[in-house]
């Protein structure tokens, strides 16, 4: 039988305001999350036993058994595959990496058995609900709340300048744990009034993962030099995005970072 393919978006929080703290340590979210056209690649097809293979150019460091998320997902969902995991982005990122490949393998494991995930998706991890939704939705309590949204498509550049961030160390440096949630967005759908918003918005985990990892800064930075209309950390980093008028000034910013930073991964693509 031939293996189902799935594919696993790169998870961009546009805004990520951290509203409180539960007394089990989990923080409370208020976030706009989005997907991008640059993500990972999943092969699954039933098998006697488990296994896993990690190929692609971000293969390097990625557990290849009961570690990966890929894995422990198939084991939530209740039956044996062998999966290949083509893996594009980088881990450890603040794009939910991890989330977005064990979601993918969710729905494949939904395709080739003909019947929904019954188990609790918030289990696997924070940001797997809304990666098993892969829409552009608003993501509230740690995780398990979301709200499917339409949002004008942005083209935009990722940039990730290859350290990996853990987390839990970001959010242990978070001074601040009560801050505001997002005000309404426009309802428009006009990409203008969406970014004049967005500008008020923000990340609240960007500086204590900028304390944890100086070069975010740096990548910022970089960003704002190229043009770009806004420029942000996605969750909790370091992976940055920068928000530009159209794909061809997306396309040109990429290059010049590329240019001046060729050890950093870099990406035009657009955020839906
Ligand atoms: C911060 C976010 C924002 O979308 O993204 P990433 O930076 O991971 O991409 C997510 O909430 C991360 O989701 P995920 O990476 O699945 O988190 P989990 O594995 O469940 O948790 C990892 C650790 O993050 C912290 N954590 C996570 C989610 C949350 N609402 N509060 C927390 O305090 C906890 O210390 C937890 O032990
Ligand atoms: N499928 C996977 N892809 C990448 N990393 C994974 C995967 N499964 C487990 N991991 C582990 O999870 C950690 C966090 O990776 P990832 O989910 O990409 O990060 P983030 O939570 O910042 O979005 C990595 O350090 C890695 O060891």
């Amino acid at each position: 039988m031939a293996p189902t393919e799935a594919f696993a978006p790169a998870k961009i929080n546009l805004t990520l305001h951290v509203t409180g703290q539960r007394a089990d340590g989990y923080h409370l979210l208020d976030s706009l999350v989005v997907f991008a056209g640059v993500g990972d690649v999943l092969r699954v097809a039933p098998a006697d036993e488990m296994s896993l293979r990690v190929t692609g150019p971000m293969a390097a460091g990625v557990p290849e058994d009961a570690r990966n998320l890929c894995w422990k997902a198939a084991e939530a969902f209740g039956a044996p595959v062998r999966i290949e995991l083509e893996k594009h982005l980088p881990a450890a990122a603040g794009i939910g990496g991890g989330s977005s490949d064990a979601a993918a393998v969710l729905r494949a494991m939904e395709t080739i058995y003909g019947r929904p995930f019954s188990g609790d998706a918030l289990r696997l991890g924070a940001d797997v609900p809304v990666c098993l939704l892969a829409h552009a939705a608003r993501m509230s309590g740690i995780g398990e709340q979301v709200l499917p949204l339409s949002q004008p498509p942005m083209d935009a550049v990722l940039v990730n300048p290859g350290v990996a961030v853990s987390t839990p160390a970001v959010f242990k440096a978070l001074r601040s744990r009560d801050n505001p949630p997002m005000t309404d967005w426009p309802l428009d759908g006009r990409s203008d009034s969406t970014l004049a918003w967005l500008r008020t918005m923000r990340n609240d985990l960007e500086p204590p993962a900028i304390g944890v990892q100086p070069v975010i800064g740096r990548v910022l930075t970089a960003l704002d030099e190229e043009g770009a209309d806004l420029a942000r950390m996605s969750g909790s980093g370091a992976t940055c995005f920068g928000l530009f008028p159209d794909g061809s000034a997306a396309t040109a910013a990429a290059a010049g970072l590329r240019a001046a930073h060729p050890d950093w991964w870099v990406v035009a693509t657009t955020l839906t």
